[in-house]
């Protein structure tokens, strides 16, 4: 950021080294060190604001008045610098401004003062802490610690957002959730730590369709989950009868609600049923290949409408949806429908477009940089937030999700 670098404070010490009060001479050169400090200080203040005012005006975190000569742009009142590092400054937010309307034009700001990021601290009144980030807050490798959730109500861990902050989700939550990412982009991984947080809780179901047979299947043999799942692509008849099995479970369920309830309470006899649907695009390609019978619905329309009664009436009877798809597209889920019941989204590493066909046209402007994250970087809606970036916990190789499936998946019951 060589616009608004400042000078730091030099040591003055004298020649000899030795640790003796300075002389005249000696004082004076440090009266003239800390008259220069100060005035870089300045100097770097003033400059600062100058650009954070052209950066709020650039993007439109400014205010429009009618004045008689005509309009004038008001930007939000800096307050304290601080030097740093990391460089920091207050803010008084404008009238109708948020803390969070720093957040998504956050990442070009920083950028035009020379930083990565920016971290957004809310504080008293209307004032707030924006601090300069040098280096991305989400580069730092995150290790899944080895736990394990003893409920489904229990929280979960999604992920870190940029600001440290910890998101968690407990599976009993009402919400469907989406996950796409390109090849490579960590999505597997994610649901691989996802799913070895629940495999012990005793109210919690895995289900699903998995055609690669990695993420179900096999990890899953001798746990109670296992004969609720079906893999691979050689009989595909199974996958579409597998989720028209868990439908008539939903429909027995809500046929069971209380009278004076509107949901199922999940218990250890009614578990929430988590029907994960991997590379659901890919097990509806392949099932479009197979012919249609003579009469009745063809494999592929029997799968989808099976996912689409999941997804619309599944929360109710403690059914979550858990889909994976390298892009979201509606034609490649089953239709926008489908597509909008899910209340938690998470987009791995996707072409621009994906990333706004997910989280909405809120998500654009960070399309561009995210197709080409990291593994492990996502951006997620949902939990009562805005699009927000995150590093997601990584459980370790394959053969760690094997292990802990194997060593705390919950056993069937003999
Ligand atoms: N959270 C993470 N942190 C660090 N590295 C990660 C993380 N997640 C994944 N990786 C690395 O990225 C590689 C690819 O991840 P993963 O296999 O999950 O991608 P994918 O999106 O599922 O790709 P595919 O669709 O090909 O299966 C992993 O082998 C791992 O080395």
């Amino acid at each position: 950021m060589p616009a608004i670098e400042h000078l730091r404070p030099r040591p003055s010490g004298h020649r000899s080294g030795r640790d003796r009060a300075p002389g005249f001479l000696g004082r004076m050169r440090q009266r003239r060190a800390q008259r220069d400090y100060e005035a870089s200080v300045l100097t770097f203040a003033y400059t600062l604001k100058g650009e954070f005012r052209d950066a709020c005006e650039y993007l439109r975190v400014c205010h429009y008045v009618s004045v008689a000569a005509g309009i004038t742009v008001r930007t939000p009142r800096v307050g304290e610098v601080r030097v740093g590092p990391p460089i920091s400054f207050t803010v008084e937010l404008m009238p109708g401004q948020e803390p969070e309307d720093f957040r998504k034009p956050g990442r070009r700001m920083a950028h035009t003062l020379g930083a990565h990021g920016l971290r957004i601290e809310p504080l008293a009144g209307r004032w707030v802490r924006l601090v300069l980030l040098e280096a991305d807050p989400l580069a730092e490798h995150f290790g899944l610690p080895p736990v394990t959730a003893g409920s489904g109500t229990e929280t979960v861990l999604l992920g870190r957002t940029e600001d440290r902050t910890t998101l968690g989700h407990a599976i009993a939550d009402p919400a469907h959730l989406a996950v796409q990412g390109m090849n490579g982009s960590g999505k597997s991984a994610f649901v691989y730590g996802l799913l070895a947080q629940l495999c012990a809780a005793p109210d919690v179901l895995v289900a699903g369709s998995d055609i690669t047979g990695l993420l179900l299947g096999r990890v899953w043999d001798d746990t109670a989950h296992r004969e609720w799942q079906v893999v691979g692509t050689h009989d595909l008849e199974a996958h579409a009868a597998l989720l028209e099995q868990l439908v008539a479970e939903m429909d027995r369920r809500l046929a069971t609600i209380p009278r004076r309830e509107d949901k199922i309470t999940p218990t250890v006899t009614v578990p929430t049923v988590l029907v994960v649907l991997e590379e659901f695009p890919g097990l509806l390609r392949a099932a479009g290949a197979v012919p249609k019978p003579k009469s009745g619905k063809s494999l592929a329309e029997r799968i989808v409408s099976a996912q689409l009664r999941l997804l619309s009436e599944g929360r109710k009877a403690a059914f979550r949806v858990l889909t994976l798809a390298q892009r979201f597209e509606a034609t490649a889920v089953g239709g926008g429908y489908a597509r909008d019941q899910f209340a938690l989204r998470l987009s791995f590493r996707v072409p621009a477009d994906s990333l706004a066909m997910l989280h909405g046209d809120d998500a654009r402007p960070f399309g561009q940089e995210h197709a080409n994250a990291d593994p492990g970087i996502a951006y997620l809606s949902g939990l009562g937030r805005d699009c927000e970036r995150i590093r997601v916990p990584h459980l370790g190789d394959y053969g760690e999700y094997v292990d802990r499936i194997q060593s705390y998946g919950r056993r069937a019951e003999s």
